[in-house]
């Protein structure tokens, strides 16, 4: 948050002084530098792969449901993007100046070019200005918080009038909020699955790197699906298998992963 390609092209070029050209060593790079292709979109797919996985279990589909999303930088701009061009509806967008609603859907791309001229999405025309604070209240089929952190919480969790609420940002739902949300039957996609797809092709661009060959943005964005479905799957299979919550089947695959391979090195007890 708050970095982009640049930031990474500093600080390729600051360890390369040191220890001689490394482009493995930082990813997010811009793609002259030996960035992958596909990586700046890579966060934003990766959700919306995420959500179409969750809702296709659910028998919805992106272009039938609304969806509200709190932060349009990187993250919750490519989310938009991608969920308006598979038909989804977007209904709310707020950033840190404000927030823009339109109930038949916002025209993302309109947005987009709005947010690049004026540095935010207030002001947009074709949408009316919002309160930024009831973004997370309002009523929608998927809410996508993909701002900061700590955003849900016992105050507000009650608020919340989503089916689902798929978490793009790092943690933005506290504990106690989850705990609401669980008890009120909002499905919540956590975080360490939902916004892998940035950290996955942060992976592909590493592998690129020391194999020093370039993918093309088609084996970026396939290859990402085909992750993010399969996670989804192992994901479900762990939930259904131990009757618990999406974050709590996360935790268990992963630890259970990283317990496996160290019984296996002969660390076990
Ligand atoms: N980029 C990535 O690859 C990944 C990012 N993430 C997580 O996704 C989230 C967003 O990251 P990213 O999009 O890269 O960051 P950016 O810096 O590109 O965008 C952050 C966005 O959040 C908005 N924002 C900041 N504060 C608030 C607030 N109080 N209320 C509403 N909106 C706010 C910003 O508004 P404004 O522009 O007006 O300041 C901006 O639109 C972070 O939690 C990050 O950790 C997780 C995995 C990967
Ligand atoms: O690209 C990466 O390595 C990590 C990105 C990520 O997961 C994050 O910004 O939280």
């Amino acid at each position: 948050m708050g970095t982009n390609p640049q930031t990474m092209a500093w600080i390729l070029d600051e360890y390369s002084k040191f220890h001689g050209y490394s482009p493995a060593v930082v990813t997010g790079k811009p793609v002259d530098l030996g960035g992958s292709v596909g990586r700046e979109a890579a966060t934003g797919r990766g959700v919306v792969y995420a959500t179409e996985a969750l809702l296709k279990d659910f028998g919805k589909h992106i272009a039938d449901q609304t969806f509200v999303i709190q932060g349009f930088g990187n993250v919750g701009s490519w989310t938009a993007r991608l969920l308006c061009e598979k038909g989804g509806k977007v209904l709310v967008v707020s950033d840190a100046t404000g927030a823009v609603q339109n109930p038949c859907g916002i025209d993302v791309p309109g947005l987009i070019r709005h947010h690049q001229n004026t540095g935010g999405v207030k002001g947009f025309s074709g949408c009316i200005d919002t309160d930024p604070n009831s973004v997370l209240s309002e009523p929608c089929d998927v809410l996508i918080p993909a701002a900061i952190g700590g955003v849900l919480t016992r105050e507000n969790a009650h608020d919340v009038r989503a089916k689902f609420v798929v978490e793009a940002a790092n943690h933005p739902t506290d504990p106690d909020a989850d705990e609401i949300l669980a008890k009120r039957n909002i499905i919540v996609l956590p975080d360490v699955y939902a916004n892998a797809g940035g950290v996955t092709v942060s992976y592909f661009e590493w592998v690129q790197n020391i194999q020093g060959f370039m993918w093309e943005k088609h084996k970026v964005s396939t290859t990402l699906e085909t992750y993010m479905t399969n996670a989804y799957k192992d994901l479900k299979e762990v939930c259904k298998s131990k009757n618990c919550s999406y974050r709590m089947g996360a935790f268990c695959l992963g630890i259970d992963r990283v317990a496996r391979a160290t019984v296996l090195r002969g660390w076990g007890a």
